[in-house]
């Protein structure tokens, strides 16, 4: 910012982005949200999400918090209509699969199918291929996944609730997005999330950066 307050504008602490966790039940979606909150992976029987819930978080991005409210959303068929209600006022969705799961990989296209038909047309998108650390049980190649991401423009990283990897990144590259895009001036380049998410994942495997 200039001197006289001109230039680019600041980042508004105060807002609030709505960010909502979606995919087949079983996918990992709260516990992906538990590792993000807490630290801690929770091992043991599934108990199936109710409903709808939410966590906030504060994510530091370039010297400034970003406030994201976290909805969970339950993955059964059962309880969709009701969840579909939240997908409009979303300012990024995050999109599961399991690596494990053929069937909730082939179900991303409509998973994406109602994201088009019920979020707002700019919503971020980005795509996460959950339960990495299972490769014994791997159905679903890493290729497959950037494959199916590339096709449809969004970023996409594999992740594991279990061991954190990812966790973060992943919720950092979604806050970034939202804050430059709060601040954007017309005439800057736009912040490539795309760069961001392969620059990271490059650091975190060559020096164990997070
Ligand atoms: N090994 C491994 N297990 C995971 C991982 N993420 C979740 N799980 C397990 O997968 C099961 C389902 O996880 P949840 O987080 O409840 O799945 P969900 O997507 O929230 O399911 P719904 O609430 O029904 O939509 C649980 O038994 C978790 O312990 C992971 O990254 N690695």
């Amino acid at each position: 910012m200039d001197a006289d307050g001109a230039g680019s504008p600041c980042y508004d602490e105060d807002l609030l982005h709505k960010t909502i966790l979606v995919g087949d039940s079983g996918v990992g979606k709260t516990s992906l949200l538990v590792q993000f909150d807490q630290g801690k992976f929770i091992a043991g029987s599934f108990s199936a999400t109710v409903g709808i819930g939410f966590t906030n978080k504060v994510v530091a991005v370039d010297g400034v918090k970003v406030k994201l409210q976290i909805w969970d959303t339950a993955g059964q068929e059962r309880f969709r209509s009701m969840t579909h209600a939240y997908y409009r006022d979303a300012q990024a969705l995050l999109l599961f699969y399991d690596i494990t799961s053929k069937m909730s990989f082939d179900n991303v296209r409509a998973w994406l199918t109602q994201i088009h038909e019920y979020a707002q047309k700019d919503v971020v998108i980005m795509l996460l291929g959950n339960k990495a650390d299972v490769s014994n049980e791997r159905v679903i190649r890493m290729e497959d996944g950037e494959s199916l991401a590339r096709e449809y423009g969004v970023p996409f990283m594999e992740t594991s609730a279990k061991t954190g990897m990812n966790v973060e990144l992943a919720f950092r590259a979604i806050a970034k997005e939202l804050k430059q895009r709060a601040v954007q001036q017309p005439d800057e380049p736009r912040f490539q999330i795309h760069d961001y998410i392969e620059s990271q994942k490059k650091k975190t495997s060559c020096c164990s950066f997070m």
